[in-house]
């Protein structure tokens, strides 16, 4: 198939609630979506994740619009790709970009599927027809209002919860909601808030049946958690520190994590999370898909990824209406008593909405091949 137009797509979207990690609160959404488009007129769609301050990892939605625009499309525009997987190969010069990367190369692969008639799972090597999610809950304003919400959140059948952490806000926490739910599937995500001077209080996680911790020490560290992991039982995830297959290997050889929390775009792409999928399947890590309040097209993605057989955990991937008023994509993600049932129509199999991805979108730019522009 030949690459013979690129879209992007600047969009703007309000979550219905604010969502506050050790970092900071989010509510407003800005990002990116690409179309990709080939010479017969039809068109797969990726999602950037990246946010607009780099809290998380270091590129922004800004960063995100110079590396497509001005390196990757020019190096994509007018290839002829008979695989998703040479996208990866083509963009392997670029040091990073991971989330710019993944935006571009998760549009080419749900075109790829679509022209195979396939659905995005089945071409990834997918296996499961419906996928277990769980659901990630922010840092709220007291004990209360935590076990409230994940009150809620299990009422809504969600077959796993986890609680956003950071010092001042940890231990007690978590203790009322194990209190109030003693058999709820629990688990907690410092997003790095941690060092080993707090050893002693993480070693506290112990007492609570946590399913994991998860990535309690920085975001660049794969020793440390070593050394914590040594004298934990609650198994580490590792979410921020793996950047890719050889982060995963170091991280799993040095006895880093148990667990391994898998993000399309901080690994750039899906033929990267298949990598780390199949290195782990062999390794005997554990594997959960992890999120980063996409709109529906993220979502689909990280649906059609959570199908390959190896990921054995319920992940962040939520039904649309936890963020939204309303999603981009028809149908939207629905999740039923903790289930997803993957889609069944080629590629991504939900579709683009077009009428709501316009009043959502601030602008679009819109690149050609020579052949497209001189076809014209
Ligand atoms: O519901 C989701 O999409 C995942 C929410 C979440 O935990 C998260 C959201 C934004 C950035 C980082 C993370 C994380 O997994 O650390
Ligand atoms: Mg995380």
């Amino acid at each position: 198939m030949i690459i013979s137009e690129i879209r992007i797509r600047r969009m703007e979207m309000r979550m219905k609630h604010p969502f506050t990690t050790s970092f900071g609160t989010m509510q407003d959404k800005p990002f990116l979506l690409i179309e990709v488009i080939d010479e017969e007129g039809n068109s797969g769609w990726g999602e950037s994740v990246a946010f607009s301050y780099p809290w998380y990892a270091e590129e922004t939605v800004e960063t995100n619009v110079h590396v497509i625009r001005d390196i990757l499309v020019p190096l994509l525009l007018g290839k002829d790709i008979s695989h998703p997987d040479e996208v990866s190969e083509i963009f392997a010069p670029i040091r990073r970009n991971n989330m710019a990367k993944s935006a571009v190369e998760g549009a080419v692969w749900d075109l790829y599927a679509k022209r195979n008639k396939q659905t995005l799972a089945e071409a990834l090597g997918g296996t499961k027809e419906k996928i277990d999610v769980g659901i990630s809950i922010g840092i709220q304003d007291s004990e209360e209002q935590m076990v409230e919400t994940v009150r809620g959140f299990i009422e809504q059948g969600y077959k796993r919860i986890k609680m956003k952490i950071k010092p001042g806000a940890d231990i007690a926490i978590i203790r009322a909601v194990r209190e109030a739910f003693p058999n709820v599937p629990l688990m907690a995500d410092a997003n790095s808030a941690y060092t080993l001077d707090d050893i002693e209080l993480l070693k506290m996680l112990d007492d609570f049946d946590l399913m994991m911790v998860e990535q309690p020490l920085a975001h660049d560290d794969i020793i440390d958690h070593a050394k914590l992991q040594e004298e934990l039982e609650t198994p580490v995830c590792l979410d921020e520190s793996i950047h890719s297959l050889e982060d995963a290997r170091k991280a799993v050889e040095l006895g880093n994590c148990r667990i391994i929390n898998v993000k399309i775009g901080r690994v750039g792409g899906l033929t990267e999370a298949k990598k780390i999928h199949d290195y782990c399947v062999a390794k005997g890590i554990d594997l959960w898909c992890g999120g980063m309040l996409e709109a529906g097209i993220g979502r689909a993605h990280n649906v059609a990824l959570t199908t390959l057989p190896g990921f054995t955990l319920p992940g962040d991937t939520a039904g649309s209406d936890r963020y939204w008023e309303e999603d981009i994509i028809t149908p939207a993600v629905e999740a039923l008593d903790g289930e997803i049932t993957v889609p069944s129509g080629y590629g991504i199999g939900y579709e683009p909405d077009l009428e709501k991805m316009n009043k959502y979108t601030i602008d679009e730019e819109v690149f050609k091949s020579e052949e497209t522009e001189a076809a014209r």
